[in-house]
């Protein structure tokens, strides 16, 4: 399956469980990969047919920042939800990261593949 990628993209918003948390932004790191059927763009190099993956990456801000959200299985399903009815792709994989979660490792996060 061809895919649009996006890998990295920084959402600095309120996110988290504790109370203190609800008091500051904490910056989340996503990974996505969508399904997308790119020969119909690259046939006649036609940017209407491409899944765009700037006005994905601002919806997708968009989308997290609205609200605050406690957790992030919460911010993977909205976002999966918004690629796959919003964008009409047919699959999605979302990664979200959060990096600065535990002192005592590199890196969290979690990771769902969802389809239409
Ligand atoms: N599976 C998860 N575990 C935890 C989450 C989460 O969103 N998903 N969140 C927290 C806290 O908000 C934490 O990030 C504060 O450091 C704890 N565990």
């Amino acid at each position: 399956m061809d895919k649009v990628l996006i890998r990295g993209l920084r959402v600095d918003t309120v996110i988290g469980i504790y109370e203190w948390e609800k008091q500051l932004h904490q910056q989340l790191q996503i990974d996505l990969d969508i399904g997308w059927d790119n020969r119909a763009a690259a046939e006649h190099d036609d940017y209407s047919k491409a899944l765009c993956y700037d006005t994905v990456s601002k919806r997708v801000v968009a989308l997290i920042t609205a609200a605050p959200i406690e957790l992030i299985e919460t911010v993977a399903e909205k976002v999966a939800a918004c690629i796959l009815n919003e964008f009409q792709a047919p699959w999605v994989r979302v990664r979200i990261m959060k990096p600065g979660a535990v002192a005592i490792a590199d890196n969290v996060g979690v990771e769902i593949e969802r389809s239409r």
